[in-house]
């Protein structure tokens, strides 16, 4: 993927961050998801005096683009003002590789580090539609 759109989704997700409603944990993420027809959907954390109730800003900006009519993503960008890129939920893992399980995570912070990975070296073995079947399709 190149540097120029890494950037660009890197930014957008710290501009999403912004948004962040975080009066809980204060502590705020953003997120960029790129579709694969180029467009971008932004998402930030979004909590709740029901503490369990709260959303990441991965499955925020997800979630608005399924609603939207989207299902074919690239790439996300996950950006907080961590030590080391932040590393997206367990919860969140499992949404991203519904839809892609090779879609690339690009984690950064605000100091500007940045890691990349694929979905599938974050969930190995996620669990996925195939493993509704119960037995061996002969
Ligand atoms: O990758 C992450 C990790 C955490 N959070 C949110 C959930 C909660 O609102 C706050 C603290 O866990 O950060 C995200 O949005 N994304
Ligand atoms: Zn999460």
């Amino acid at each position: 993927m190149n540097t120029e759109v890494k950037e660009m989704l890197l930014e957008r997700a710290k501009s999403a961050r912004k948004k962040a409603y975080t009066p809980y944990s204060n502590f705020q993420v953003g997120a960029a998801l790129l579709t694969k027809n180029g467009k971008i959907y932004e998402g930030c954390n979004i909590e709740n005096a029901s503490y369990g109730l709260s959303n990441c800003a991965e499955r925020t900006a997800i979630f608005k683009a399924v609603s939207e009519g989207e299902k074919e993503f690239e790439a996300i960008a996950v950006v907080a003002d961590t030590l080391k890129p932040v590393p997206p939920c367990g919860a969140c893992r499992q949404v991203i590789s519904e839809f892609n399980p090779k879609m690339k995570v690009i984690l950064g912070n605000l100091k500007g580090d940045v890691s990349e990975y694929t979905i599938d070296q974050l969930l190995p073995g996620a669990f996925s539609n195939e493993d509704f079947q119960s037995k061996e399709m002969k």
